[in-house]
């Protein structure tokens, strides 16, 4: 097992790395921007090494810098968190060829065979994994948009190659609207993604989005630790994510996860990552009635990283995701078959951002919490790097805080989440904790019958 490991992240996610390091007795190594000086990240590691200015691009994302640090340190690995290098194949590929420093993370190949929508459709096509109907090369003109519509229909959704998390997708309700989406496609994936390929799919109206865990070794074991519902989000945002999913029997739930593990298992992934499914929701489907078998479900991209949310599932299963990715990094097999996971109650996550949910979720520009207590008690995890007297930093991502909460059952799990939201005491700052606390009174999120497009639809009018 390693003795030394580098954390290439700030914030939350720093903290829970350096969490499971701490457990595995590894020591650990933080790197800061100037902007993060005095952040809780730093102060929790054995040793921080400032590895530039604010801009991401001149530290967290700068690969040389992050090398540097971890040959300076000694470092045996490196983990990237999520975000800023977590998915980017050639730090990767600079991280396993530098010497004595390993990745905490799939291959580099498996990143860039993933990481690309069409070959990642490809990949699952091979798998016997359901992808959305829709094409696996390119797209070159709008001929091709308006025969695709012929014979898929309307609603289509145009998706840059290289993209990912609604970056880069627009919808074609019409033909005359083809032209001018395919170019906007083509113009995004070039200009976010350095990529102008783009692909389509038949755009499904008002799916729900469902994500299953997998967790792989170097030695060809791959299990899914279960599903998490991502449904509820506000303009591609995940705004609370919970597991298991309100709306699928458990034979669409096995149905999923092991589609998801036959797909990790044919692309030859190792690590941690998650495949997303969207699942066509039944309009009619009354209240506590599930989506069965006769469902359908489709596979929709790879997330070649651990996500935000890997909390929900570790608090039903009970599996400590990353401190897997770390011995699997180091070559151990993994130690629990599929038959060993299981998952126990309800869970729910509540990303905590600095935002102003009156103003639009407009994020805060600055502050200090002048008052930081979280909640506690039976089922209650947090996760952040904050406390009491922290200048709030405005120069990366809002999110702040991640609030986990665990119950017997979704009704219970709602409940305690109700009692920790009221607890949850933060002066100083705008954060998103009073939307939270609203949401878990809304009646569609309650009944679990919301779907992706719940608040985008209800949000813009009636708060
Ligand atoms: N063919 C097809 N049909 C419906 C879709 C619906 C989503 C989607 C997924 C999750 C939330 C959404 C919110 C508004 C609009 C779309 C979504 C979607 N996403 C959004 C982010 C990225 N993960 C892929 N792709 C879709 N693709
Ligand atoms: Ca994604």
């Amino acid at each position: 097992m390693f003795e030394k490991v580098l954390v290439a992240n700030r914030g939350e996610i720093a903290v829970r790395v350096m969490r499971a390091c701490e457990e595995l007795g590894i020591d650990t190594v933080a790197v800061y921007s100037d902007a993060d000086k005095h952040s809780g990240h730093v102060r929790y590691a054995d040793e921080a090494y400032n590895v530039g200015p604010a801009r991401a691009a001149d530290s967290y994302l700068d690969h040389e810098a992050i090398i540097d640090a971890a040959q300076q340190a000694d470092a045996d690995a490196i983990h990237p968190g999520y975000g800023f290098l977590a998915e980017n194949a050639e730090f990767a590929g600079k991280v396993e060829d530098a010497e004595g420093v390993k990745w905490v993370g799939p291959s580099a190949d498996s990143m860039e065979q993933l990481g690309e929508k069409t070959k990642a459709r490809k990949t699952m096509r091979e798998a016997d994994v359901p992808i959305v109907p829709g094409t696996t090369d390119p797209c070159e003109s709008v001929e091709e948009v308006h025969e695709f519509g012929e014979e898929h229909g309307y609603p289509i959704a145009i998706k840059a190659e290289g993209g990912g998390g609604g970056r880069g997708m627009k919808i074609v309700r019409d033909p005359e609207e083809a032209e001018e989406q395919l170019e906007s496609a083509q113009r995004e994936g070039e200009a976010y993604f350095d990529n102008a390929n783009v692909y389509l799919e038949r755009y499904l109206e008002n799916p729900r989005h469902i994500e299953v865990q997998i967790v792989a070794d170097h030695h060809g074991n791959v299990r899914h630790l279960g599903e998490r519902d991502c449904s509820l989000q506000r303009r591609h945002q995940k705004v609370i994510e919970e597991g298991p999913s309100p709306a699928l029997t458990d034979e669409l739930r096995e149905e999923i996860g092991e589609a998801a593990r036959r797909g990790a298992d044919e692309a030859g992934y190792y690590n941690a990552g998650t495949f997303e499914f969207l699942v066509e929701e039944d309009p009619e489907r009354e209240d506590g009635e599930l989506l069965g078998p006769e469902a359908n479900f489709y596979f929709l991209e790879v997330n070649t990283r651990i996500q935000v949310e890997h909390t929900v599932t570790e608090e039903l299963t009970g599996i400590d995701i990353v401190k897997w990715q770390l011995r699997v990094a180091a070559d151990d097999e993994l130690g629990f078959s599929q038959d060993d996971v299981d998952l126990e109650g309800h869970a729910m996550e509540f990303r905590i951002n600095a935002e102003n949910a009156a103003d639009d979720f407009a994020p805060a520009t600055g502050g200090k919490l002048e008052t930081y207590d979280p909640p506690g008690g039976i089922g209650v995890r947090m996760d952040d790097a904050l406390r009491q007297g922290d200048d709030l930093v405005t120069d990366y991502d809002s999110m702040v805080a991640k609030l986990i909460v665990h119950g017997s059952d979704r009704e219970e799990c709602i409940a305690r989440s109700q009692r920790a939201l009221a607890e949850y005491d933060i002066e100083g700052i705008p954060t998103i904790v009073p939307f939270h606390r609203l949401m878990l009174e809304d009646d569609a999120f309650v009944a679990g019958t919301h779907t992706t497009k719940y608040l985008d639809e209800h949000l813009d009018t009636d708060r």
